[in-house]
């Protein structure tokens, strides 16, 4: 057997651990697929001394994480987390020193993976990051290896698995929203600062991963716009369901007026809908191809186990020399996109509203929607909550998104509304 493929670990954590005990496993099967052995030579993280649950003595100790990239090893592993700080000084210097670079770190990719797309072409070094997108789910390698020959016209789907986790057992179990997030954290799922989770933004990073490999595009995390699930309430998810839709967080990207379209959002998806389908941390995505049609990717897309798999499926890749641009084409291929403008997209939405109980509040909402020429389709008010509030919620018919942002704008500062409204976009 040939030389083994040395690496250095940096970051012992949920994600750094699998990989430890993944290669422990599996290592021997692995080594006959990749055609030699996978080796850890050398690990660092911030404590010499936390009890990890694996055996770390066997490999070298390095205390400066950033100093991995100048060990005698082929790969630099990074399972740090955070978009700057010692994950990029790490991926920067172990890139220059022509070493190949594995990362679960959508934040880092998403923020500078153009940076380092080009630093790798530029060292004819490996950059790779299959976990960083909807953890175990091999998307990446679907997108830019199986429909590499097709236009895809649009790639949608649940991106955060605590978001997903939460919504579920919101929706399972009726449960308050915080007493799920702190469920979802002790299984590892949630971010280092969960607001990440909850707000929609470790969803975008991953999108704007996606949407990159899908489109050609330069990623473009910036233009993506995000807001999460701490509004939805569990009256909400009740509405919706007797409404037919189940509520999830979504991330949806497709080309559209004057450049990419890239949006996080909650989302109403129909019960017939194959997303409606996906609880737990489970992630699924979507993408829409003009050959090969509509293709369904799902799996976990978080969890120590599924993660490492999908960094070791990099490892391999990389053991067996098979690996090209890191976002399926030469970075300077990619073009250069600006945002969409929004306001034109049509489409059926759900509005929530918080109420006071008291004359003339429905005809309130329905002039300034009627006024904005958006047409309700539905429209359901349930008994007061807790403050003595009434929910209400609408669905309208297709409308162009920026008819509805005008009425609620009309209706921001009404004193007949006891909280924000919240609008979520019906899937078609
Ligand atoms: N958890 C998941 O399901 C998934 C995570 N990811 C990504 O994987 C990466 C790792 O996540 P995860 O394993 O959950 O995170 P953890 O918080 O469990 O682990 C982080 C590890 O990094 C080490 N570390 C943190 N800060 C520093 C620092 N400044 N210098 C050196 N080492 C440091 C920690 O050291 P110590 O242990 O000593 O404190 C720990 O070992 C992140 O980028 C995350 O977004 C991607 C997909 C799924
Ligand atoms: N926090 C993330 C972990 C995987 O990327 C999630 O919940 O999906
Ligand atoms: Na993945």
């Amino acid at each position: 057997m040939t030389q083994p493929l040395r690496i250095a670990l940096a970051g012992l954590g949920t994600v750094g651990g699998g990989v430890i005990r993944l290669l422990d496993e599996n290592g021997a099967l692995i080594a006959r697929r990749a055609g030699r052995p996978i080796e850890i030579v050398a690990v660092s993280a911030r404590d010499r001394n936390k009890d990890r649950g694996v055996d770390i003595s066997r490999f070298a100790w390095v205390d400066d994480t950033t100093a991995l990239a100048s060990r005698d090893v082929d790969v630099v592993v990074e399972l740090v987390g955070g978009s700057d700080g010692p994950a990029l000084t790490l991926a920067r210097s172990a890139l220059a020193a022509g070493k190949g670079f594995v990362t679960a770190n959508k934040a880092m990719i998403a923020h500078h993976g153009l940076e380092l797309a080009e630093a790798a072409e530029k060292a004819g070094a490996a950059l790779k990051f299959e976990a960083a997108v909807a953890g175990g789910i091999p998307v990446i390698k679907g997108l830019r290896e199986g429909a590499a020959a097709n236009e895809i016209s649009r790639v949608y789907g649940i991106l955060n698995g605590t978001c997903n986790f939460i919504l579920s057992k919101m929706e399972a179990e009726g449960r308050d929203f915080a007493e799920v997030l702190a469920e979802a954290q002790a299984l590892g799922y949630a971010e280092a600062d969960p607001t990440f989770d909850i707000d929609g933004i470790d969803a975008a990073h991953k999108l704007s991963i996606l949407a990159s490999i899908a489109f050609g595009t330069q990623p473009a995390f910036a233009d993506v716009a995000a807001s999460g699930i701490r509004h939805v309430l569990a009256a909400d998810i009740a509405e919706a369901a007797a409404l037919g839709y189940r509520v999830r967080l979504l991330g949806v990207a497709d080309h559209g007026a004057g450049g990419l379209f890239q949006r996080v959002h909650p989302h109403l998806v129909p019960i017939s809908h194959p997303l409606a389908h996906v609880t737990g941390a489970t992630n699924a995505v979507v993408a829409e191809g003009n050959y090969v049609g509509r293709l369904l990717f799902q799996g976990a897309g978080a969890g120590d186990g599924p993660t490492a798999s999908a960094v070791v499926a990099d490892l391999i890749d990389i053991a067996r020399g098979e690996f090209g641009p890191a976002f399926a084409m030469p970075s300077s291929a990619l073009l250069a996109q600006g945002a969409a403008d929004s306001g034109e997209r049509r489409g059926r939405n759900y509005v929530r509203f918080a109420v006071a109980d008291k004359v003339g509040v429905l005809a309130e909402i329905a002039a300034a929607m009627r006024d904005a020429g958006v047409s309700i389709e539905s429209l359901i008010q349930r008994g007061a909550s807790g403050d003595g509030s009434v929910l209400v919620a609408i669905v309208t018919h297709e409308a162009p998104e920026r008819a509805v942002a005008q009425a609620l704008e009309r209706l921001r500062g009404s004193q007949s509304l006891t909280g924000q409204p919240l609008w979520m976009h019906i899937l078609e």
